[in-house]
């Protein structure tokens, strides 16, 4: 390796580092900060209001009470954009400081703004730039039904991924870039689907963002994590073998992001 090789090389943490080195601040501050929403705005934000509006329209109110956000890290906005589809949310990961992040966000205590990132949700959902007091409103709303569901640690790879559950299954459950991140290869990759669905009730619908064919990300402050290098076909087959219904499935690629969101509903 010549010094030029040894100068770009940089330090890519592991699944296993997320305990000791995610930083809930830093990655909100890249990801969701006014600056990084007006730099170039999460594909999530457009692709959740889109399947939030197909349930109202295909699930009756009482088929979606419960909705469950495995691997959420410090974030919120799974309660911000489907806060009119369900009763109840229930928020959980791994790492204890994203748990606390959210908690301090049920307290009402300093976090991120979330306004900015309302304010996208709210224009893909149609109609006129929200006031502050529109803004204030979807936030509480999303608030409570937090607080009638809960926020719980979650390993996706045990057999009961949110033990505080209780065994009970939810009507919707959503996960974004969280399998690539805590997942070491395919074989985990696959376990770890079929832990998460044991959580989801036959009918219900799995919602996944997964990043495509990439190895790593930065989870702010030029922390690099590892992500495992997934193709589109590779998530499909795990998801089909763990009985979701992927041919009827909604889903968006996005080549130029490099990113996958679908919605299935579970056989
Ligand atoms: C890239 S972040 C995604 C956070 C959020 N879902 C979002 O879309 O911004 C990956 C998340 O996976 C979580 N995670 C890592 N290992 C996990 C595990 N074994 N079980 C559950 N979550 C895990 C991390 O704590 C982190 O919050």
């Amino acid at each position: 390796m010549n010094q030029s090789d040894e100068e770009t090389k940089h330090t890519v943490l592991l699944p296993e580092d997320y305990v000791q080195k995610f930083d809930p601040d830093a990655y909100l501050q890249f990801y969701f900060s006014q600056d990084a929403i007006e730099d170039g705005t999460r594909v999530s934000l457009f692709a959740l209001p889109v399947f939030a509006q197909l349930m109202l329209q295909t699930m009756r109110p009482s088929e979606r009470e419960t909705l469950l956000d495995i691997g959420a890290g410090p974030t919120v906005y799974a309660a911000l954009c489907f806060r009119d589809v369900i009763k109840r949310v229930h928020l959980s990961d791994f790492v204890d400081r994203n748990l606390d992040v959210l908690r301090k966000w049920v307290r009402r205590e300093e976090t991120i703004d979330w306004v900015p990132t309302i304010k996208v949700i709210k224009r893909t959902e149609g109609g006129p730039v929200p006031t502050e007091k529109v803004c204030d409103e979807v936030e509480e709303k999303a608030r409570g039904l937090v607080k009638s569901g809960g926020i719980h640690f979650a390993d996706v790879h045990q057999d009961v991924v949110v033990p505080e559950l209780d065994g009970k299954q939810v009507d919707i459950l959503v996960s974004i870039f969280t399998l690539e991140s805590a997942c070491r290869n395919y074989e985990e990759y696959c376990k770890c689907v079929a832990n998460m669905m044991r959580h989801l009730r036959s009918g219900g619908r799995f919602v996944l963002g997964s990043v495509l064919e990439d190895n790593e990300y930065n989870s702010g402050r030029q922390t690099i994590f590892h992500l495992l290098n997934l193709r589109e076909q590779m998530i499909l087959d795990a998801l089909v073998s763990v009985g979701l219904d992927i041919p009827n499935a909604k889903k968006y690629v996005l080549d130029g992001e490099g990113v996958m969101f679908i919605m299935a509903t579970k056989l």
